[in-house]
């Protein structure tokens, strides 16, 4: 008897069985046509890729240009999506300016146009730089408000406005300006027109650095090129690399989905959502680099299993069934799949099959000590689920502070972030791993953001089911207020969350930046994803669109 006939007699039979009423994948096949598809790229395309990068660098390093225009340069070329290729050139220029420019933190002698002093500090900043934001003061009038006269200037509005996601604890400076821009360019974006009104109302929605690198690159292509002080060649290479880049995506994204196919999991186990496109496209947002093209695969088996598995222990499994499974799971050996239903024996062996490939991987490198990490954090996401779903099935309401433990570790980004340093080759040392398993600050804000994020906007649906409870039915129940009073204070856990992540970006940083920069972008994607719904769980929205952006359509050359 094949696995799905077992499999739907067993779900007649059981009652129990809590299922969730999931979208089939949006994708289908469609991105498995690019797994044959070559690579090869046209010799006259590198030739003129190389000689763009070349100008480009040319007037990054130009002694001729001012200081003021080097920033903007930078500005440009960070949101064109091209900083990974002038990385040196970029750090060289921003501590130059840090050293000549920032004396104690303050910012001196630079200019005094709001914009270009906002740009200045949000670059700064994202370099992990010190510098205080008393700048800002001096655009404040006598009674010390904000004053009007900034009202006019949409583009200073928005400079400023953008400025203040970096901010870090005790910056009422920031808060103040966040709120000013905030109020003033919704009233503003209502009086402009197409495209502008568009723009701000993005920024609004979107703040810049929350958002993912290459969704912002996709954008910002579209609105420098209407730019009239753009210039020509940084625009042509931006719209090349971006469309090299989406080339090789869409190839891994393509082999994956064919390897998802071929295990055939998702048609086995059709209780789970099947969501290996947007599995990949977590991936993309931890790093979009080349280079980082098997880091890339390793996440997104890891993604898209983690999804099964969540479902099979939010939803459809039994309590005894979860409690075989964690077992299993504990022990770590695949000689412990006889006891299991046929359901989780393909859960069980899928898993442990990632495991052999990284183990694979970890022998070839020689950094087998990255292994144990690894499952320690795969069995502490596990026996979380399992501590939720025995919550559940004693029908046990938690506290909130026994929710937020469990949860935090439920959520399983901390297991994500060990795995986002295994394919980072040999730079992630042991070091590394025994960082992020003493949950550093930067961590555990990005964690409780995460969980935060997932509740405020899963709430309504998960509780249409039977569903453990959640941050807000834990934070009403403790302190007797209204829902919209729990949303109240998750929001503003999370932007604490963020304070905490912009202060840890700051150098000197524990781990070497390139580490801690998956953690600011896994909480990027959350941002971006989960920012008003689940838009992994319910794809056909935003989520479409943003793939279809970044994977489906070409920039127009
Ligand atoms: C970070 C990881 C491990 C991602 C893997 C996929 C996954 C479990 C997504 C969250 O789904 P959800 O929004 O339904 O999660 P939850 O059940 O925790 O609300």
């Amino acid at each position: 008897m094949s696995s799905v006939a077992c499999l739907n007699r067993e779900s007649k039979s059981d009652l129990r069985r809590n299922v969730a009423d999931y979208q089939p994948s949006v994708w289908g096949d469609y991105f498995i046509q690019y797994a044959s598809e070559s690579m090869e790229l046209d010799e006259n395309i590198k030739v003129q890729i190389e000689t763009l990068k070349t100008d480009v660098r040319k007037m990054l390093v130009s002694k001729s240009e001012k200081p003021l225009a080097k920033v903007h340069l930078i500005d440009s070329i960070c949101r064109l999506g091209l900083n990974y290729h002038f990385e040196d050139e970029i750090d060289e220029i921003l501590q130059d300016i840090h050293k000549n420019y920032v004396q104690n933190g303050e910012i001196i002698t630079f200019e005094d146009n709001l914009c270009s002093l906002a740009v200045l500090f949000r670059l700064l900043r994202q370099q992990g730089l010190h510098v205080s934001p008393n700048v800002f003061y001096k655009f404040k009038d006598d009674q010390g408000n904000f004053s009007e006269r900034l009202i006019r200037d949409v583009e200073e509005m928005l400079c400023l406005y953008e400025a203040t996601h970096v901010m870090i604890h005790g910056e009422g400076i920031l808060e103040e300006a966040l709120a000013f821009t905030t109020t003033h360019l919704e009233s503003i974006a209502k009086q402009l027109s197409h495209p502008r009104a568009v723009q701000v109302k993005h920024s609004l929605r979107q703040a810049l650095h929350k958002n993912l690198p290459r969704l912002e690159a996709r954008r910002y292509i579209s609105i420098y090129e209407l730019d009239p002080s753009r210039d020509e060649n940084l625009l042509i290479l931006a719209k090349l690399d971006f469309n090299i880049l989406q080339t090789l995506h869409q190839k891994e994204f393509g082999n994956l989905c064919k390897w998802w196919k071929e295990s055939g999991v998702c048609n086995k186990l059709p209780f789970a959502r099947d969501r290996i496109v947007e599995s990949c496209f977590w991936s993309l947002g931890v790093y979009f680099e080349p280079k980082y093209s098997k880091a890339r695969e390793m996440m997104t088996k890891l993604f898209v299993i983690a999804t099964v598995i969540d479902d099979a222990y939010d939803a459809y499994g039994t309590i005894d069934e979860l409690e075989l499974f964690t077992d299993a799971i504990e022990r770590w050996n695949i000689n412990c799949i006889d006891n299991l239903p046929d359901y989780m024996k393909i859960l069980y062996t899928t898993t442990l099959e990632l495991y052999e490939e990284i183990e694979q991987e970890m022998r070839n490198e020689g950094r087998v000590y990255a292994l144990n990490y690894y499952v320690k954090e795969f069995k502490k996401y596990l026996q979380a689920y399992m501590t939720e779903a025995r919550w559940l099935n004693k029908k046990y309401k938690p506290t909130l502070e026994e929710y937020i433990r469990i949860s935090i570790e439920s959520s399983g980004y901390a297991l994500v972030t060990t795995t986002s340093y295994i394919g980072m080759g040999a730079t992630a040392t042991e070091d590394i791993f025994k960082w992020i398993s003493n949950e550093p600050k930067i961590l555990n804000a990005s964690v409780v953001l995460c969980r935060l994020m997932d509740d405020i906007v899963s709430n309504e649906f998960e509780q249409k089911r039977e569903h453990v409870s959640s941050f807000l039915e834990c934070y009403m129940k403790e302190y007797d207020v209204s829902r919209e009073a729990a949303i109240q204070e998750g929001r503003k856990r999370i932007l604490d969350a963020w304070k905490d992540i912009n202060e840890e970006c700051l150098m000197p940083t524990e781990v070497p930046m390139n580490f801690v920069r998956r953690i600011l972008d896994l909480s990027r994607f959350m941002d971006v994803v989960y920012k008003d719904k689940d838009n992994f769980t319910h794809t056909e929205g935003e989520m479409k669109t943003f793939i279809k952006a970044l994977l489906v359509d070409p920039v127009l050359i």
